[in-house]
């Protein structure tokens, strides 16, 4: 039933022309949800009562979202000092940025991945400043903590900070998650603000941050160590060195790649892509930066073009085109700069980087992108607040979610500086579960869950809670998984279905901070959730080519499959 829905919906959208369905991210609903449990919406209920009044006086334009600065009224109250942190690739804007962070009583760093929030959380701790990490899936509190490090959709606008961080701000021209980083930009009420990214982020900044009469200063940063690209192409796999990286865009690529290297009997290859669980992702990584390892290339998406330090020597690019959810185009200017960054890190192991292509007739397109600027970006994704949503539907109470988003898609009106995020994610949860009987509040957030839509089972798992919560009110994950049934995945598919599987947990958790009395089940969630990144990395170990005489990585006996019919068992 689920999955004709899904075939169902996947009609829908084409036909509305919605055909890339990007990911929802992990936004914070922590302070809505207290805000409607502790009825601090009561200014929400003034305003419609206002506007229903009749009086003629207050006409209120729900949809227009012209002035978003005005809805953080905290920040508003501050003249920040914004400094921002320009330059290219490892020129030390974020290590900067942290220092200031680091020496200020209290702070908070913003980041696009759980990756680099970890990393943050991490050096602020061994430097003796108590700091929490907080990202959609994980709450870790230090005692007497007075920092944190989140991802960006989980920064919190409405405490007091005198320094925050805000990473990789030209992110805010992101189609999808580009909101998230306005909403940090606008809504973060810190004495000090600092943004670190591209320089093309600059001139959209300082006309944002016109109307808040914040102090901006810019500071321009160089490169601190040589990125060389050179005139010739790898060629052949046989001159792969250590400390090479290949750059491939899906994941067959790059498991061809790494079967390719390996089979050459010279190296081992760690893997770094999207899909991967990101603990699974740190420890390939790790494993490649770590000298004594035997993993000494890397073959990875362009997971690995934030901010993350790597031990690369050379960027290889075996190709220039990527598949972007809709068509293959060439990579843009900040993309190939972005990635080509990665190598030569300042006091890395390999402090001068190199950036070559597989095939020769490449090489054209990576010089003339490492040549060029990064385009100035000229518009800040912009969403509606749950509070403009949730008055919106009090005036029309029929709609259900699904046309309230629609509305607000159709109807916002937007200042030259925004655009509207694109939402295509969200309208198919909303269809999925705009006729089940939950709350505007309990829709929403299922609508801005962490769930990939484009993976049936990750969309499946999203149906089976949201109708078990509907139906039942708690929903306990042993109703639709059993633990002890995953295995060490034998095939490509298999090791799909478990990274698959290991979204859907993910998600429970991700619930389960939000609807903590009615997902009570995290911590078992949590213990599966690292066994799938364990049995993952157990596949890779295997499908890792073994010197005969090299010492063998520690790894479990496990011989069973996991097959597609077991998986539908589990959700
Ligand atoms: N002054 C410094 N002293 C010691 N190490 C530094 C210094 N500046 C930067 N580094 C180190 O250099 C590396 C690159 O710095 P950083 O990550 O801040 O660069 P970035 O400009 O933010 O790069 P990206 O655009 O890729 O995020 C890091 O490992 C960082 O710790
Ligand atoms: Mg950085």
């Amino acid at each position: 039933m689920a999955a004709l829905f899904l075939r169902f919906c996947h009609r829908k959208f084409s036909a509305v022309g919605i055909s890339r369905l990007p990911k929802a991210d992990n936004l914070d609903t922590y302070q809505l949800h207290s805000k409607l449990k502790h009825g601090t919406l009561l200014g929400v209920f003034d305003l419609l009562r206002e506007y229903s009044s009749g009086s003629g006086t207050t006409k209120f334009d729900f949809t227009d979202l012209t002035s978003p600065h005005t809805w953080y009224p905290k920040a508003r109250k501050k003249r920040r000092k914004v400094i921002l942190h320009v330059g290219p690739t490892n020129s030390g804007k974020t290590h900067n940025a942290l220092k200031q962070l680091e020496s200020s009583p209290s702070g908070i760093y913003c980041g696009p991945l759980r990756l680099l929030a970890w990393e943050v959380a991490k050096r602020l701790n061994k430097a003796n400043v108590p700091c929490d990490l907080i990202t959609g899936q994980e709450r870790e509190e230090v005692d007497g903590a007075k920092h944190k490090a989140v991802t960006v959709e989980m920064a919190d606008v409405t405490s007091d900070y005198s320094c925050a961080v805000v990473d990789e701000i030209q992110m805010l021209g992101c189609k999808t998650r580009g909101f998230s980083f306005t909403r940090a930009l606008l809504g973060i009420s810190a004495d000090e603000l600092h943004l670190c990214g591209d320089p093309a982020a600059v001139s959209l900044i300082e006309e944002i941050l016109k109307v808040t009469d914040d102090d901006v200063k810019v500071e321009y940063y160089e490169r601190l160590s040589p990125l060389v690209p050179l005139k010739k192409p790898l060629g052949s796999f046989w001159n792969i060195q250590t400390g090479d990286c290949i750059v491939a865009f899906s994941r067959r690529e790059i498991y061809r790649m790494k079967k390719k290297i390996e089979s050459a009997g010279k190296h081992l290859c760690s893997v770094v892509y999207g899909s991967l669980p990101p603990e699974t992702r740190t420890r390939q990584a790790t494993m490649f930066n770590d000298a004594s390892s035997e993993f000494d290339v890397l073959v990875a998406s362009d997971a690995i073009g934030m901010g993350l330090n790597l031990n690369i020597s050379r960027i290889i690019f075996s190709t220039m085109k990527k598949f972007d959810g809709v068509e293959m185009r060439d990579l843009t200017v900040p993309e190939v700069k972005q990635i080509a960054g990665r190598a030569g890190r300042y006091r890395s192991k390999f402090p001068v980087g190199e950036v070559t292509c597989l095939h020769a007739d490449d090489l054209s397109l990576l010089h003339s992108s490492l040549e060029s600027p990064s385009p100035n970006l000229e518009t800040a994704g912009l969403f509606p607040t749950f509070d403009l949503m949730y008055m919106y539907s009090r005036l029309h109470p029929k709609s259900g979610i699904y046309q309230i988003l629609e509305h607000f898609l159709e109807n916002a009106k937007l200042s030259p500086n925004y655009f509207i995020a694109d939402c295509a994610e969200m309208l198919k949860v909303a269809a999925f579960i705009d006729e089940m009987p939950l709350s505007l509040h309990d829709k929403y957030l299922f609508c801005i869950s962490p769930v990939d839509m484009n993976d049936e089972i990750s969309s499946q798992g999203l149906t089976q809670f949201a109708e078990n919560y509907a139906k039942k009110g708690i929903v306990r994950l042993k109703e639709i998984f059993t633990p002890g049934t995953l295995m060490v995945p034998k095939t490509q598919s298999n090791l799909e279905e478990l990274e698959s599987i290991h979204k859907v947990l993910d998600l429970y958790i991700w619930l389960s901070f939000r609807l903590e009395d009615f997902f009570p089940d995290r911590e078992l969630a949590a213990s599966q959730k690292s066994l799938c990144s364990l049995l993952i990395e157990q596949f890779l170990e295997r499908l890792g080519w073994q010197r005969p005489t090299a010492k063998r990585l520690r790894s479990r006996n496990v011989s069973t499959s996991l097959s597609s019919k077991n998986v539908r068992r589990y959700l």
